[in-house]
């Protein structure tokens, strides 16, 4: 990186970026010329001779990195950093210009860094720095370093061409922006379908997040739009940067909610330069790792039930089982159970292979509970019957007869009808036994296939017993271990599913990210984030807390703080100063309120680039999605079955919209009807207008939802605890 002292005059910002950049894209684009030139000379010798020697092999390591380092270059050519920071080290008379990219470049012939990488040490000042003082200082590998800073700068480059310079902040002068201008440029732009890397405007309280501890579980509790998603992802890219001898981008997993949310946040990892991650939801990895034993019970018509408006009592019984599946009381009742095979699994009888050779039950059960007692059941079962075999033919080998052809039919008939004396193991069936055992408990979550040969299915409550089930059977396969484990929405998992997932991953590495606010799935997720924090060690955990929401104006942000304000549990969203539209509600007749919606999406659509319609329930989706349909417009309808986030005109109920922002939103029948005065309808409203980046438009239908008005919600005796 280029040193300089700081006593000369003070350019102009632009032109001193302007020609700066021009040195940097020619160092780029020569590096560029110069790799591509050598990489082609591979390709030719490559094609030249197909049989590899060790040496040749070596050679494509070469290969790879130089096609890596090549991918990395034409990236910088069009976007070679977005940051710099003038540091002068304590005790050194000369400073240093950092300039910070998505991707570090150094000159291979001066050994000069021109681009820091992000994720580098020293980069994290850049993003820690918050102008509180001139002093800062970074983690190197020998220690604490620590200076001054002189000028911390955001850089705009696109295409190579120089967009915007942003002073924010510069020594000696008081005039320094109060807020961050440059993030709140980033903030007003519309968003196109998918969620995109932060790199250039990451927050402190972001940073201490993304460089946390390797090897700790980082629970993160951050109000809507605060940035969880895109800090986890970002983590994983720093972890994967800070430490690729220990850690491999496949044996990293990000569950999220479902495959849609998957899909849409599936460009920020490729952006950051890192693939290979996978990403998955709870539900599609459990089934694998059951190896399809069972099928998932479609799950609309339960998302149908809890979220319709019926208040239904035989349900009520259904979500109590669902929530007692999830809790670690159930997980132990169901260990002690398990623990009982390891006693009673060994069938209660001598094995005779034939007349006079006999082997005592107390042997093979010795064989059982103590030689192989370290292994999982299914391995001890197999290893004892496979030695237990082993002596039936070494006792017919060493017998004195003559018929030995005899003796061995004998021998091996009798092994075979001893052997299924032996229960045999598997997830499915232990379970239904256990279900049958436990008194409050019913095995009606279990659906019997209606064709023969098909599959039993389950529900999502039932995975993570089957799961325990299964490690309890065959322990855990290395190629299902984890390095590392990110859970987005985690309000919504069991603490039983942590628990299973702690299993498979040995360093413990989690980062776990929710929001109490939006549990609209309280039947089977948790309430408070100690059930999760007290499952690791003390010194091995972290809690952060993000308040402040990036997502939404600050009109929008207040109106839905103010929904959910009261009900307990509700973390109060701190808006950025990012001022927009006053959010508007309109009253309109229940005969007009499907051609008004179509009108109003169409308007919306003019300034935005994704615009939502949210329901309550899926069936009102439909509904609206039919009419806007008929109307000409192009929307598409997202259901519990969507795989892929199509961006543009959406209608979708809310429950499905979680995790996902539009830039302009729309609320529909937000009437007494659809939403009372309950935590769920004011978890799920407040859900709802969280979405929204920009816009925000409420319609009703005779009377509008008491929690649209606090003051007469109260006086309507609402609830203001959890259901
Ligand atoms: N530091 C930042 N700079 C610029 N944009 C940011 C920053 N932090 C968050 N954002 C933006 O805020 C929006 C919300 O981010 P994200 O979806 O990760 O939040 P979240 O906390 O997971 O939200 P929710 O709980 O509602 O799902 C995204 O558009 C993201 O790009």
């Amino acid at each position: 990186m280029e040193s300089r002292s700081f006593d000369s005059t003070p350019s102009d910002p632009l032109q001193e970026e302007a020609s700066h950049l021009q040195y940097v894209l020619e160092q780029i684009r020569s590096q560029l010329t110069k790799d591509g030139t050598v990489l082609l000379e591979i390709d030719d010798q490559d094609d030249a001779d197909e049989a590899q020697t060790a040496d040749e092999v070596a050679e494509t390591m070469v290969e790879r990195l130089l096609r890596e380092r090549l991918r990395n270059l034409r990236f910088a050519e069009r976007e070679p950093y977005f940051g710099r920071l003038d540091f002068a080290e304590t005790g050194r008379t000369e400073g240093e210009q950092l300039y910070i990219g998505k991707r570090g470049v150094d000159d291979p012939d001066t050994g000069d860094r021109l681009v820091l990488d992000w994720r580098a040490p020293a980069a994290s000042m850049f993003y820690s720095f918050t102008g509180q003082g001139n002093e800062a200082a970074y983690e190197a590998p020998d220690g604490t370093i620590s200076g001054t800073v002189l000028l911390k700068r955001n850089i705009m480059v696109r295409d190579g061409a120089l967009q915007r310079v942003v002073d924010s902040y510069v020594e000696g002068q008081d005039d320094v922006p109060v807020t961050d201008e440059f993030l709140l440029y980033r903030l007003a732009d519309n968003k196109d379908s998918r969620l995109r890397d932060i790199v250039s405007t990451i927050q402190a309280e972001q940073n201490d997040i993304i460089r946390a501890e390797r090897n700790h579980a980082v629970v993160i509790q951050g109000v809507a739009g605060s940035g969880k998603t895109t800090v986890a992802l970002h983590r994983l890219a720093y972890l994967l940067y800070q430490h690729q001898d220990r850690l491999r981008a496949e044996r990293m997993v990000i569950f999220a909610p479902n495959s849609m949310f998957v899909d849409y946040i599936s460009e920020v990892l490729p952006e950051l330069g890192v693939g290979g991650i996978q990403q998955t939801t709870f539900a599609n990895w459990a089934l694998r790792v059951l190896d399809y034993e069972v099928g998932l019970v479609d799950q609309s018509h339960r998302l149908r039930d809890w979220f319709g408006m019926k208040d239904d009592g035989v349900r009520q019984n259904e979500y109590e089982e669902v929530h007692k599946k999830g809790t670690l009381g159930f997980m132990q009742q169901l260990e002690a159970f398990i623990r009982t095979f390891h006693t009673d699994m060994v069938p209660r009888e001598d094995f005779t292979a034939f007349e006079g050779m006999t082997l005592p039950y107390a042997t093979i059960a010795q064989w059982f509970t103590t030689e192989y007692g370290n292994y999982p059941l299914a391995q001890r079962r197999d290893r004892v019957l496979a030695r237990v075999k082993r002596w039936m033919e070494i006792s017919v080998k060493e017998a004195q007869v003559a018929d030995k052809k005899a003796l061995k039919r004998t021998g091996s008939a009798h092994y075979k009808a001893y052997e299924k004396r032996w229960p045999t193991l598997t997830p499915l069936g232990l379970y239904q036994t256990f279900l049958e055992t436990v008194s409050d408990l019913t095995t009606n979550s279990i659906v019997k296939p209606k064709k023969r040969g098909a599959r039993h299915e389950v529900q999502m409550e039932d995975l993570a017993p089957l799961l325990y089930i299964h490690l309890a059977l065959k322990g855990v396969d290395p190629r299902d271990r984890f390095d590392h484990v990110v859970i987005d929405e985690a309000q919504d998992f069991s603490p039983f599913q942590l628990a299973v997932l702690k299993a498979h991953c040995p360093s413990q590495a989690f980062t776990i990210l929710g929001d109490l606010s939006q549990s609209i799935h309280t039947y089977q997720g948790i309430t408070d984030w100690r059930d999760f924090l007290d499952l690791f060690e003390e010194q091995a955990r972290g809690y952060f807390q993000l308040d402040v929401s990036y997502r939404s104006t600050f009109e929008i942000i207040e109106f839905a703080n103010r929904i959910i304000a009261g009900f307990r549990q509700f973390r109060e969203a701190k808006p950025v100063f990012r001022s927009g539209e006053p959010v508007v509600i309109e009253s309109v007749s229940w005969k007009e309120r499907l051609e008004k919606a179509a009108d109003k999406l169409h308007v919306l659509k003019q300034e935005a680039n994704t615009v939502a319609l949210l329901t309550r329930t899926e069936e009102d989706a439909h509904v609206y999605h039919q009419s806007c349909l008929e109307a000409g417009i192009d929307a598409h309808l997202i259901d519990a079955k969507q795989n892929t986030y199509l961006g543009g005109i959406s209608i979708l109920p809310i429950y499905l919209a979680k995790g996902l922002e539009f830039d302009a939103v729309m609320l529909v029948d937000v009437d007494t009807n659809h939403y009372d005065a309950s935590a769920l309808s004011a978890k799920l409203l407040y859900v709802g207008c969280t979405r929204a980046l920009h816009k925000l438009c409420i319609q009703y239908t005779d009377t509008m939802s008491p929690l649209l008005h606090p003051e007469e919600r109260e006086s309507q005796g609402a609830r203001v605890d959890e259901e």
